[in-house]
């Protein structure tokens, strides 16, 4: 008899990894809801990421995507795309994993600069050309990596089916 796929389902990593694309896939896969939480925000601010980030600086989205992170009324079951910095600010990670399974989608620099192509909605790296966007990919990844690697699994994301997805977190 198959077990049952039960329980929240983080997906995190860096801009451009696939959280949202993924998610959606996972979640129609399993028949259960999909929660962008960068859509989640943008429902609570009234506004978008971008125009928020004008408005109170990235140390106010922080707070409001802590927030918004805590408080959503979360289904039993169900698949979580998370912002690309979420994880590494305050107490995030461990909440994350104290509430449900995390999935780091990791990718290469250079893989994630051919994802980035449309930037307008990404405040941090909206106006950076290619090779300028490489290189802050490159340092904030390193900032970055110690607090994605708290996953729970770790998985290679390109080229990722959503099929090998659930196999990971649902073995
Ligand atoms: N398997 C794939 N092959 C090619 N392009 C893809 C694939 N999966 C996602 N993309 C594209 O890569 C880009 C980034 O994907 P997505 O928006 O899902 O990433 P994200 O991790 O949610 O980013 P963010 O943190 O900025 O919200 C999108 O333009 C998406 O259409
Ligand atoms: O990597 C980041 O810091 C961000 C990623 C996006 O998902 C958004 O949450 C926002 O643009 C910030
Ligand atoms: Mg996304």
């Amino acid at each position: 008899m198959e077990q049952q796929k039960k329980g929240i389902i983080f997906l995190i990593g860096f801009m451009g990894c696939g959280k949202s694309t993924k998610a959606k896939q996972l979640a129609q896969r399993l028949s259960c809801p999909v929660i962008d939480l960068d859509d989640e925000i943008v429902k609570a601010a009234g506004q978008s990421i971008t125009d928020y980030f004008a408005a109170h600086g990235e140390a106010g989205f922080r707070i409001l995507e802590r927030e918004t992170l805590h408080e959503f009324a979360y289904p039993e079951t169900c698949v979580v795309a998370t912002g690309g910095g979420l994880p590494c600010f305050f107490d995030n990670m461990d909440w994350i994993n104290l509430h449900g399974k995390s999935v780091y989608l990791k990718m290469e620099p250079a893989q994630l600069v051919s994802r980035l192509q449309k930037r307008e909605k990404r405040p941090l790296i909206k106006d950076m050309d290619d090779p300028t966007l490489l290189q802050f990919i490159e340092q904030k990844l390193g900032e970055r990596e110690p607090f994605y690697s708290q996953a729970t699994y770790i998985l290679n994301a390109f080229d990722l089916s959503a099929e090998e997805l659930e196999k990971t977190v649902f073995p």
